[in-house]
């Protein structure tokens, strides 16, 4: 059994719920433990799994969360840097799954994040569950 940390970026209340079904779903289903931890937006997730992968104490992470477009340039900041910064923690060697949605609207993010629909907080999970099976067998 490994230990897996969700880091849900909790922007909007209903979608994350459904995306911590999914992921949390397949953690199970895959025999893991995991924990959950809460930041604002998605601009916080790469330093929350950085800070936590230098306890040492979790296996992979799960990266949740959704954004969604507004009036200004700032949907690409949050959706590009967020993925930048997670990308480059994944480079480093850690196992993650990014279920970080970035959508259009509203309908867009429901389709993605509930479990019985496109799952993308199960497919973050399973992702994240692979990359630490790779990482073991190149141990
Ligand atoms: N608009 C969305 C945000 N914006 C907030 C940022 O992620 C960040 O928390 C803030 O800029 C303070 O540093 N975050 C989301 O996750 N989703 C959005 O739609
Ligand atoms: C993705 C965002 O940052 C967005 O929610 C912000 O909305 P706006 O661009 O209208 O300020």
């Amino acid at each position: 059994m490994a230990r897996f940390l969700i880091v849900e970026a909790r922007f909007y209340d209903h979608l994350n719920d459904l995306l911590l079904e999914g992921a949390r779903g397949a953690l199970e289903e895959a025999g893991h433990g995991h924990e959950t931890v809460t930041v604002p937006g998605a601009l916080e997730v790469p330093a929350a799994i950085a800070l936590a992968a230098e306890t040492g104490r979790y296996d992979g992470f799960v990266a949740l969360g959704v954004v969604i477009r507004g009036e200004t340039y700032h949907f690409e900041v949050v959706s590009n840097e967020s993925a930048r910064g997670i990308m480059a923690l994944t480079l480093d060697g850690l196992p993650i799954g990014n279920g970080i949605l970035t959508v259009e609207n509203e309908a867009q993010a429901l389709t993605r994040a509930r479990r019985d629909e496109k799952d993308k907080g199960g497919e973050a999970a399973k992702a994240a569950i692979a990359m630490l099976g790779l990482k073991e067998r190149f141990a």
